[in-house]
């Protein structure tokens, strides 16, 4: 079973960022892949407010939600938006950041907001404080699809591991993990973050990433690290896109998940303990 990680470098105007977008996940498809999956926010990478505020909209008037959920009813594909920059609902006027799973006929399976906020001053000069852009969400998604049930959870929630442990006990055997991670923490902790919730859950890692110099006409440039990944359920990096721009095809053997777990069934030894 194929899939496909779009690695994207996406800009500060969602109707540009859709064309692009909707061109790689044609390409995927006609590559034979039947789950393709975005990085977070495909839609806007921008530094200011004001500008989201002027391009962003709700999820019931989204273009790059409509566009996206036409493109996988037309290929007949499983696509995970990794995440879309949305307006909430008043009396929240900090935006959501919302994966989504599109089943084949353009159907919202399921969608996901990012529990865990980015508020990290990753060294002496960039600080990021995503909790006051973005409402955080407080509920845990799986949704069962043909490649295994999918544990969505989106880029700074790879590092709290009881949320995959959740998941899993939750059965989910495919975590999506869209990032754009900072290049800062990216070296040392990206790939390794993802090598252990595959190991520790025994499943399959699926992490499409936001890559490089984002093109942020107002305010500063924003930079983030690439290196798309797939992880197997044993641990073994599939893919590693460092910096190539584009589509990158992994094929997923949903029985590995099984083998992995009667290897090692440390999903089923956990115990009760008191202290420290
Ligand atoms: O702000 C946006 O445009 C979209 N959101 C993001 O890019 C978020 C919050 S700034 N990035 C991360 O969570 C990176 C985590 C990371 O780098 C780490 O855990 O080290």
């Amino acid at each position: 079973m194929r899939a496909a990680l779009l690695q994207l470098t996406s800009s500060d105007d969602p109707h540009k960022n859709l064309r692009v977008t909707s061109e790689l996940v044609r390409r995927a498809a006609s590559e034979g892949a039947g789950l393709i999956l975005t990085p977070e926010v495909t839609n806007c990478v921008s530094n200011s407010r004001t500008h989201q505020r002027s391009v962003l909209c709700t999820e019931d008037e989204d273009p790059t939600l409509d566009g996206l959920r036409e493109d996988a009813a037309r290929l007949g594909v499983w696509l995970l938006i990794g995440s879309l920059a949305l307006k909430s609902e008043p009396p929240e006027d900090r935006f959501a950041n919302r994966s989504f799973l599109i089943a084949p006929d353009g159907s919202i399976a399921a969608r996901y907001d990012k529990i865990h906020m980015f508020d990290v001053q990753v060294n002496e000069i960039e600080t990021y404080r995503e909790s006051a852009g973005f409402a955080p969400g407080n509920r845990a998604v799986t949704a069962e699809t043909p490649f295994g049930r999918i544990g969505m959870t989106i880029c700074y929630d790879v590092r709290f591991p009881y949320l995959y442990r959740a998941l899993a006990k939750a059965g989910a055997e495919v975590m999506t993990i869209p990032a754009a991670f900072s290049p800062a923490t990216g070296a040392m902790h990206w790939e390794s973050l993802l090598r252990a919730r595959a190991i520790e859950t025994g499943s399959y890692v699926l992490a499409p990433a936001q890559m490089g110099q984002h093109p942020a006409s107002r305010g500063r440039t924003r930079t983030t690290h690439g290196h798309s990944m797939a992880v197997s359920p044993w641990g073994e990096v599939l893919i590693d896109a460092g910096q190539t721009f584009g589509v990158h095809l992994v094929d997923l053997d949903p029985s590995n998940v099984a083998k992995a777990r009667q290897k090692v069934p440390s999903l089923q030894h956990d115990r009760d303990f008191t202290g420290p």
